[in-house]
């Protein structure tokens, strides 16, 4: 078990990226500090632990950082072997699957969910809606075969690919809301639509899964900061 002290985690409450680490500790009960960083600054320490990207989360083990959220996920799995469920699958064909998935999330459906936003025009937006909503099918079929009848990809816990999809409920609540439009759509997706119900309602996520209205405040935040007119 970690030292008081020993484990730290640069970061920030809305982040979905700084939440699959908050999620993997608190599977493995392991107590960390949470350094929380400015909206719209770097801290010196963000700047020296993660000069490469500059990004959040980083994590900082005895003041060794190590950055990318899922590479963060996959040390502390390996760090604490005992302490909790195993978080990647166990089986080599079963990781290989966990990891192809958990990078089309970031490579290809997170780019898209957040384009959503960014669209012009009606037409643009209803391409970027159509995209989110053909991957979430992808999806949804990836969860009957990998799940195999049990309430998380990972089985009867929550697994990597719990965390590298779930972390992004929170948004995707708040994108629903803002655009008028439903994407965990229980007849569309009636897997992924309970799924997201049980993450959510797991011990290791209520703490750190943001509520809906206080993610929307934020984003109305950082969306009026982007159509600000640059200072003089
Ligand atoms: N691939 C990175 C993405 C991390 C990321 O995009 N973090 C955002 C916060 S959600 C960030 O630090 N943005 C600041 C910036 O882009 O300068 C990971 O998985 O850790």
């Amino acid at each position: 078990m970690a030292k008081v002290g020993e484990v730290k985690l640069i970061g920030a409450w809305p982040s979905p990226f700084v939440m699959r680490p908050r999620i993997a500790l608190n599977l493995k009960g392991v107590e960390y500090e949470f350094l929380e960083e400015k909206f719209g600054g770097k801290s010196d320490l963000l700047l020296r632990s993660n000069p490469v990207h500059k990004k959040i989360p980083v994590l900082l083990h005895a003041d060794r950082p190590i950055c990318e959220s899922l590479v963060i996920v996959q040390y502390i799995d390996k760090s604490w072997p005992s302490s909790g469920p195993s978080i990647l699958p166990s089986d080599p064909y079963d990781r290989a699957i966990a990891r192809f998935w958990a990078a089309y999330i970031d490579e290809k459906w997170f780019p898209s969910m957040s384009g959503i936003a960014r669209a012009q025009g009606e037409e643009a937006k209803k391409a970027a809606i159509d995209q989110v909503a053909e991957g979430l099918s992808l999806l949804e079929d990836a969860f009957g075969k990998i799940s195999k009848g049990k309430p998380f990809f990972g089985g009867d816990a929550i697994g990597f690919l719990d965390i590298a999809l779930g972390c992004f409920i929170g948004w995707l609540r708040v994108t629903e809301r803002t655009q008028g439009v439903k994407l965990l759509d229980e007849a569309k997706v009636p897997g992924l639509a309970k799924w997201a119900g049980r993450f959510c309602a797991d011990g290791a996520v209520k703490g750190v899964m943001p509520e809906t209205e206080k993610l929307a405040e934020f984003a109305k935040l950082i969306m009026g900061k982007f159509k600000a007119p640059p200072p003089q």
